[in-house]
């Protein structure tokens, strides 16, 4: 008699089953741009990935110009001197500075030729009739004035590809006078959820029955990136069904992000959907939450079936789509930061060959220092935890367990593009 098989291979053991490290390393070095670049005006490129540097076309600022409402003069200042030029800002080619006499300046203002500094108004006594000022003595030659190109000198460099477009980025481009700029185009994601006891949300619910809140979460998550999302609704646990429905999405989008369905159990069938479909990169990782992850592609279309669990399908959308989508998009994938931080909380046994992401914030502990805290139960369905959360405590593969006053890494969510 044949030995039964009793385990699918949904269960191998964790140290068969590919580590984060190696996994972030596989989705970010082997996928490629697919992105096009377009061009983009300054108005709607934040957010977006550049595809081409940006160097300065001319020095910012322009001129020598004033920092503060004053008297421009010649170092070093003599006293009282005759008010000889009145000079505003917008003022395109001020004359000369008459020696031995000051002008009227205003911040912006372009210096006039043969002065080098400016007194602020507050610290100077003008006559009445503002054709005299006594200027006070002890200003540093060059006080209060913006040399030209300070902020930013012509012809370097200031952006490379690859930069997500910040507001700040914004405000150099046009700081340049560049009211357009090369970025990547936006990519085409298609999302779906898989399970027979999914409701849409406004929908009648029974017994045994969910809401799909996943489709809703990832949709959210990936506006945090320069994606454009088909909604490709709820699919049932049908096998014909969910290929035709992937194999029909893999045409017109750059990428597929599913949610459930992602294990080998008779009713899961994304997983066998991509065999037929396409190819499996990765089914399987040594990540709690997030087990079942899957990566593969069909055709040009890459593909990432994430967990069923709400909190394994979060966790999973940070650490492995957000990568593979920046590199994806033609965006430079840079590792979210992790603070070294004291447990404010304990975890008296941890598996060893796997790595965890648990729910946590930070609070001042009683020495005034950060200390993490750490959401209590551990359940990936527990959105709560999610809410409660502002980071991911990581404990790695090698971890037993955790003290109070150990450290920890937390990865606060804002180095996912999720604020507030
Ligand atoms: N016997 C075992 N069972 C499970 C294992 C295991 O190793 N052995 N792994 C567990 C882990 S870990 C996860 S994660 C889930 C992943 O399973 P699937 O991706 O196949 O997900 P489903 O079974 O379809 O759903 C799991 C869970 O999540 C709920 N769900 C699914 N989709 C949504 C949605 N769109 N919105 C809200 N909630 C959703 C679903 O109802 C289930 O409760 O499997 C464990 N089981
Ligand atoms: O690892 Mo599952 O992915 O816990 O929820």
């Amino acid at each position: 008699m044949n030995a039964r098989k009793l385990l699918d291979d949904c269960f191998l053991h964790d140290s068969e089953r590919m580590r984060h490290a190696d996994c972030v390393a596989l989705l970010t070095s082997r996928l490629s741009c697919v992105a096009a670049p377009e061009i983009v005006p300054l108005g709607a490129a934040p957010g977006r990935w550049l595809a081409a540097p940006v160097t300065a076309p001319r020095d910012v600022p322009l001129h020598r110009n004033s920092a503060v409402d004053g008297y421009a003069f010649a170092a070093p200042a003599p006293g009282s001197l005759p008010v000889s030029a009145r000079i505003a800002a917008g003022v395109t080619a001020p004359p000369p500075l008459a020696a031995g006499t000051a002008a009227r300046i205003f911040t912006g203002a372009p210096m006039p030729k043969g002065a080098d500094s400016v007194a602020m108004q507050e610290d100077c006594t003008a006559s009445e009739d503002g054709t005299t000022v006594t200027i006070p003595s002890g200003l540093k030659p060059g006080a209060n004035v913006r040399q030209a190109g300070e902020d930013v000198a012509a012809g370097s460099t200031v952006l490379g590809p690859g930069t997500r477009l910040r507001p700040q980025d914004i405000a150099a481009l046009a700081s340049f006078g560049l009211a357009e700029v090369s970025a990547h185009r936006p990519l085409r994601i298609a999302v779906l959820s898989n399970g027979d006891e999914l409701r849409e949300a406004g929908a009648q619910i029974a017994p045994g029955q969910v809401f799909d809140s996943n489709r809703a979460m990832l949709k959210a998550l990936a506006a945090t990136l320069p994606v454009a999302v088909t909604d490709l609704g709820i699919l049932p646990d049908d096998a014909a069904t969910i290929e035709a429905a992937i194999a029909e999405a893999a045409r017109s989008h750059d990428a597929i992000l599913t949610t459930g369905g992602a294990s080998r159990g008779e009713e899961d069938h994304i997983v066998a959907a991509i065999d037929r479909l396409g190819t499996r990169h990765l089914w399987q990782i040594a990540v709690k939450p997030g087990r079942p992850m899957s990566f593969g592609q069909i055709g040009d279309c890459v593909f990432l079936g994430l967990p069923g669990n709400p909190v394994a399908a979060f966790v999973c959308f940070l650490l492995y789509v957000r990568p593979a989508l920046t590199v994806l998009g033609g965006g430079s994938y840079v590792e979210p930061t992790r603070f070294p931080v004291p447990a404010g909380f304990a975890v008296a046994k941890k598996k060893t060959g796997r790595r965890e992401f648990w729910r946590g914030w930070l609070e001042t502990g009683p020495d005034g220092r950060p200390v993490a805290r750490k959401f209590a139960r551990d359940g990936s369905g527990l959105i709560s935890g999610l809410r409660q959360a502002t980071g991911l405590i990581e404990a790695a593969e090698e971890v037993t367990g955790v003290a109070e006053g150990d450290l920890v890494s937390f990865l606060p969510f804002s180095g996912f593009g999720i604020d507030g």
